[in-house]
């Protein structure tokens, strides 16, 4: 099953319900390309010795790795950590996750500030551009197991909005305006 995603309502009802707008209409995931916003479906059973994971961590550089059990038990600061998860934020690089055991909500801004809601469950590797509006919440499984990934020495700075003036904001903010796809490398004539 392909990854969901959908625009979300605005009631007040608990963040880790759907919010579903309209229940029949998904957003097509090419518009999440269109943000900046790439996935993957692979095999989350075999995440130790996968070659699809391997090639996308190699062709991206992502040498830092970890796993992040978010539940009460496992997780130091669960309740603050959830509530920062949670803020309105953006960081000056990547966010890359990739979900190992049961599912949560990656909530993107698009180009009119409208939340998108990605329902992220087993298999799915997200990755969010340096710079986009963001938060995360669990569902109502209440348990996400994920993989972090990284260039380098991780960064988990989030600075929440509004970050106007930062770096990566402003730089995204060009990228998205940039009609030409900002994907592909331009021929040098
Ligand atoms: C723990 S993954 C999702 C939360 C988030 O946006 C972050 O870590 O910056
Ligand atoms: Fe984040």
């Amino acid at each position: 099953m392909a990854m969901e995603a959908w625009f979300m309502d605005d009631s007040n009802e608990h963040p880790r319900l759907p919010h579903r707008l309209n229940p029949k209409e998904l957003l097509p995931l090419d518009k999440l390309a269109e943000l900046g916003v790439l996935y993957w479906h692979l095999n989350p059973k075999n995440y130790e010795n996968d070659e699809e994971l391997r090639h996308i961590r190699e062709t991206r550089g992502y040498n830092y790795m970890d796993l992040i059990d978010i539940r009460p038990e496992k997780l130091e600061n669960y309740e603050e950590k959830l509530k920062n998860f949670y803020t309105e934020h953006i960081h000056g690089d990547e966010e890359v996750r990739y979900c190992l055991e049961g599912s949560g909500y990656f909530d993107v801004r698009d180009k009119e500030d409208r939340w998108i809601r990605i329902w992220i469950k087993a298999g799915d590797l997200i990755i969010l551009p340096a710079g986009i509006y963001h938060r995360f919440t669990l569902d109502t499984s209440n348990y996400i197991k994920l993989m972090r990934l990284f260039i380098g020495e991780p960064v988990w700075t989030a600075y929440n909005r509004p970050q106007e003036e930062h770096p990566a904001r402003k730089d995204y903010i060009k990228n998205l305006n940039e009609e030409v796809g900002l994907q592909y490398p331009l021929e040098a004539h």
